[in-house]
């Protein structure tokens, strides 16, 4: 059979070598990966050196940011940085004294299971010799009741009795054997405990319920000691994440934890037989790696936050790094490491290698950055991996990748491709023409879906105050902004727009707005409803606003170029300051003419077409100073020029301009 050859196609080998770093390997499977869990963390620079340091100095650490970005991974990593010698067993005993108060001892690693070995071994020692005693007392009392008391009765009944008596008296001797709560033996690294969404008793210890309670059948309280999370992590690193997530109470107790360094076992449920029990303190001297959104730093308990603050560091994870050939290197390492991990896929070529630093690049939405939500990433190896082994393929290649692309559509794309199916049966898109009050905007469901998002809008009169009426699933953000475009609008109108009511609509929305990014497309709106001057329905407009009208930036514009491309639009505006991030690879940019600007005049210039039409003899001086502003950047703009002649392109004067400007 021929060697199955790793050479793949589409792309020329130096792009594939530039994508790679330099890296000169066939397939992942010359790709070495790193052996420590801290070097093989793609990027996190700062939070790298905090988790060292951390390590070096005992520190907790509080690790912020999006989801899939290495934060568990950080936590892991720092276990293997603690020194592995000085853990400790604990052992807890059965106290004569007080039956609800077992002892705990402590015991370096290792010693525990011996201890409790020891124990038991004795008890089964003491067992066999009572054992045998009891057997001959149990026949001498036989022999004596038949042979000289001759009542065989008395003697069978004696017989039983004597052996309830001695199994009570062996079940409570072993019922003395000690319990193993914590076994570190054998360990050679800290232990790493993740106590991620654990319930109380997860996190804290417990002791279970016993239903018997009394009469000789009841388990002795120490053998119903459960260890906590804290416990096990001892010595260790005890990682949670989404921790405001855990009730106020647990984390009152997790501060206690943390501060004594040894906290008591006792039943977590009120209700419980085992709320009786509490042990001793057991050591509980752990690291602890905190992690969440932001979301968990304003919901955290103040004083966990406070102990954290000052007994540790705090890190704002990165989301995505710098575009250098040696990060390239090291997200090939990591999709090597992925391969190795899953240990069913199969290797990737090398241009595969460099579809999956495209993809990390078309992810970042910023140029010369590439993406750090390395989980996602990972599931595209996955896919990938999966769609190469389904044929059997012997390597991973380019054409799997882009597949997997395909097929592992977040459920926000699949959503999104969904409402655009239903949107073309309804010809709720129109890239073509010119309407008056209509704008194409682009909008994301999600973090990185495109989507083009009409913006319709329509001047009332008043009943009261005038205002701005948006409709279409604005929140956060998004409702703000119209704040923005109140401001533009009404700055440009003075009192003219007293007296009326601007509605604006986002027709046919799917997942809300959230953002600032459809301000612009809304203004575009907005003032073509008050001119009646028209919008060119083939161009998209994305950017958000400042209150003076200035275009700000807007995350992700490759995701919006290519809905802009794959619904038909010719162009799109977008904030100068993206020009340069979206994607030279993008395929849309064959498709589409980016327009940058830095001023909404600048952008209505490109959105606005036609000539407006008759005002009936009022002009409109809120629309009037938009379109000035507009036309500074493109003269030849219709509306409101009080020129009363325009001449129309084969010579002839415009008649209707004449009639509204007289
Ligand atoms: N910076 C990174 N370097 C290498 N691999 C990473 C990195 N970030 C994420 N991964 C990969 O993604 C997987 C999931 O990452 P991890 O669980 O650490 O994310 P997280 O930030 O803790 O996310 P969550 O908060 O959702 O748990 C890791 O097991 C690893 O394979």
């Amino acid at each position: 059979m021929a060697p199955v050859s790793p050479v793949d196609g589409g792309l020329d080998p130096e792009t594939v070598s530039d994508l790679l770093g330099g890296l000169d390997v066939e397939t992942t499977a010359s790709v070495e990966v790193p052996e420590r869990l801290v070097d093989r963390v793609v990027g996190q620079a700062r939070a790298r050196e905090v988790v060292e340091k951390a390590a070096l100095q005992r520190r907790h650490v509080l690790l912020i940011g999006l989801p899939g970005t290495g934060k568990s991974m950080l936590a892991h990593a720092m276990s293997e940085l603690l020194p592995g010698e000085g853990l400790e067993d604990v052992v807890v005993y059965h106290n004569p004294d007080d039956g609800n108060r077992p002892r705990v001892r402590v015991l370096p690693a290792g010693q525990g299971a011996e201890v409790v070995g020891r124990y038991r071994d004795t008890l089964r020692n003491q067992a066999a010799m009572g054992s045998a005693f009891r057997t001959l007392l149990l026949v001498l009392v036989l022999v004596y009741t038949v042979f000289v008391m001759a009542e065989p009765l008395v003697g069978v009944i004696a017989v039983g009795l004597l052996s309830i008596l001695f199994r009570t008296g062996r079940s409570r001797r072993t019922a003395r054997l000690p319990k193993l709560l914590v076994d570190n033996g054998g360990r050679e690294t800290a232990p790493f405990e993740d106590a991620t969404g654990t319930h109380a008793g997860a996190l804290l210890g417990d002791v279970r319920h016993d239903p018997f309670q009394s009469g000789g059948l009841e388990t002795p309280s120490h053998d119903r000691v459960e260890p906590g999370a804290i416990h096990r992590a001892n010595g260790g690193v005890l990682f949670i994440d989404e921790v405001n997530t855990l009730d106020v109470r647990s984390q009152q107790h997790l501060l206690t934890a943390v501060q004594e360094r040894e906290f008591a076992v006792t039943g977590q449920s009120e209700r419980s037989s085992g709320a009786m029990v509490r042990t001793d303190p057991v050591p509980t001297d752990f690291v602890m790696v905190a992690a969440g959104n932001l979301d968990a730093v304003a919901n955290m308990h103040p004083a966990l936050r406070s102990r954290l603050k000052g007994y540790g560091y705090e890190v704002y994870m990165d989301d995505s790094l710098e575009d250098t050939p040696e990060n390239r290197r090291a997200l090939v390492r990591f999709v090597a490491q992925e391969v190795g991990k899953d240990g069913r896929l199969p290797h990737f070529t090398r241009e595969a290698l460099a579809e999956v630093v495209l993809e990390a690049r078309r992810r970042a939405g910023r140029r010369g950055r590439l993406t750090l939500e390395l989980r996602d990433l990972g599931g595209l190896v996955r896919v990938a991996g999966d769609v190469a082994r389904s044929e059997d393929a012997p390597f991973v290649r380019r054409e799997h990748v882009l597949r997997a692309k395909r097929r592992s559509r977040s459920v926000e794309r699949q959503l999104t491709d969904h409402y655009l199916d239903r949107r073309r049966d309804y010809d709720l898109t129109l890239v073509e023409g010119a309407v008056v009050g209509r704008a194409n905007g682009l909008t994301l469901v999600g973090d990185d879906v495109g989507v083009v998002l009409p913006v319709v809008a329509d001047v009332t009169p008043a009943q009261g105050e005038g205002r701005v009426v948006a409709t279409g699933g604005l929140r956060d953000a998004g409702a703000e902004s119209m704040a923005h475009v109140a401001a533009v609008v009404k700055k440009a109108a003075g009192r003219r727009l007293a007296g009326r009511d601007i509605h604006v609509q986002f027709v046919g929305n799917v997942g809300g707005v959230r953002g600032d990014a459809s301000a612009l497309a809304v203004v575009t709106a907005v003032v073509s409803a008050l001119s009646g001057v028209p919008v060119d329905q083939s161009v998209a407009v994305a950017g958000a606003l400042s209150v003076r009208g200035d275009v700000l930036p807007v995350p992700n514009v490759t995701a919006r170029v290519e809905a802009a491309a794959a619904a038909g639009v010719e162009r799109v505006v977008l904030p100068a300051a993206n020009r340069d991030d979206v994607l030279a690879e993008a395929e849309a940019l064959a498709r589409v003419e980016i327009v940058p600007v830095s001023h909404v005049g600048e952008a209505l210039a490109v959105a606005l077409v036609g000539d407006a039409p008759d005002f009936g003899g009022e002009r409109d001086s809120a629309v009037g100073r938009l379109v000035d502003a507009a036309r500074a950047f493109r003269p030849d703009l219709p509306g409101t020029d009080p020129t009363p002649e325009r001449v129309s392109a084969d010579g002839r004067r415009d008649g209707r301009h004449e009639v509204a400007d007289d």
